[in-house]
């Protein structure tokens, strides 16, 4: 069985040690990096932009995985790329929010051509529907399981419908982008969105407030990889 990929989000790192928690990344079973850009406007939080990102960069050798969480992402596509998240020896993905993108086909366009994976995101109203008609240009849905924003918060549940209702779609049209859930993900729920068909899970506390991050990466690997339906 084949077990789900791992993205800690560095968001809930410690900044002021920020190589050092790469570097455990990088001897960690830790899959993809995430890395969360908050502008203050999308977000009620400003978390940090491209100089961090190509600092992440400078020490990681997984590919970085950049959610965007900011307002005309189409505007910083190319230099979120150029920092780090189309390196082209670990290529990685640049997610947008459907609900910041007034020309979402245009932008993820943009992103493909930049050499990374196009991701879109979708805060936990919207409808997974609304992706019907780009589905051909995705390779990568995020789920928010938590309001965007902030590190820490509960999952919210309904989540697991919108993760089979997602999966559904996807086979209904053929395609095979990745879904991935971003939000109060830990073991007490793992098994559940592995079930519910999620291929990636974006991991913060359950990392980074581990007393062994490197640790609570396996275990969660663990435990998706015996619910992964075969
Ligand atoms: O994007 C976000 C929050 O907006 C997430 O990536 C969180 O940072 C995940 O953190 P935990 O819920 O796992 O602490």
């Amino acid at each position: 069985m084949i077990p789900p990929l791992i993205a800690p989000s560095i968001l809930a790192a410690d900044f002021a040690n920020l190589q050092r928690d790469v570097e455990l990344l990088n001897r960690s079973e830790a899959d993809w990096i995430h890395v969360d850009v908050m502008d203050g406007v999308f977000v009620p939080n400003i978390s940090f932009g491209i100089p961090v990102c190509e600092a992440v960069n400078r020490h990681a050798t997984k590919p970085l995985d950049v959610h965007l969480m900011i307002v005309q992402p189409e505007r910083y596509v190319d230099a979120f790329a150029r920092a780090g998240a189309a390196n082209p020896d670990r290529p990685g993905t640049i997610t947008v929010h459907l609900e910041a993108c007034t020309h979402l086909y245009r932008t993820l366009t943009q992103i493909r051509e930049t050499g990374c994976r196009a991701g879109v995101a979708l805060n936990p109203h919207s409808p997974v529907e609304l992706l019907a008609d780009v589905l051909e240009e995705v390779d990568l849905i995020l789920l928010m399981s938590v309001n965007p924003g902030f590190g820490g918060q509960s999952f919210i549940p309904h989540t697991l419908q919108k993760i089979r209702k997602l999966r559904r779609l996807l086979a209904a049209s053929g395609q095979t982008a990745f879904i991935e859930v971003d939000g109060g993900v830990g073991n007490d729920n793992v098994a559940a969105l592995v079930e519910a068909g999620a291929d990636v899970l974006v991991a913060g506390s359950s990392v980074f407030r581990a007393a062994d991050p490197a640790e609570a990466i396996h275990t969660l690997k663990q435990f998706g990889q015996t619910a992964r339906p075969v």
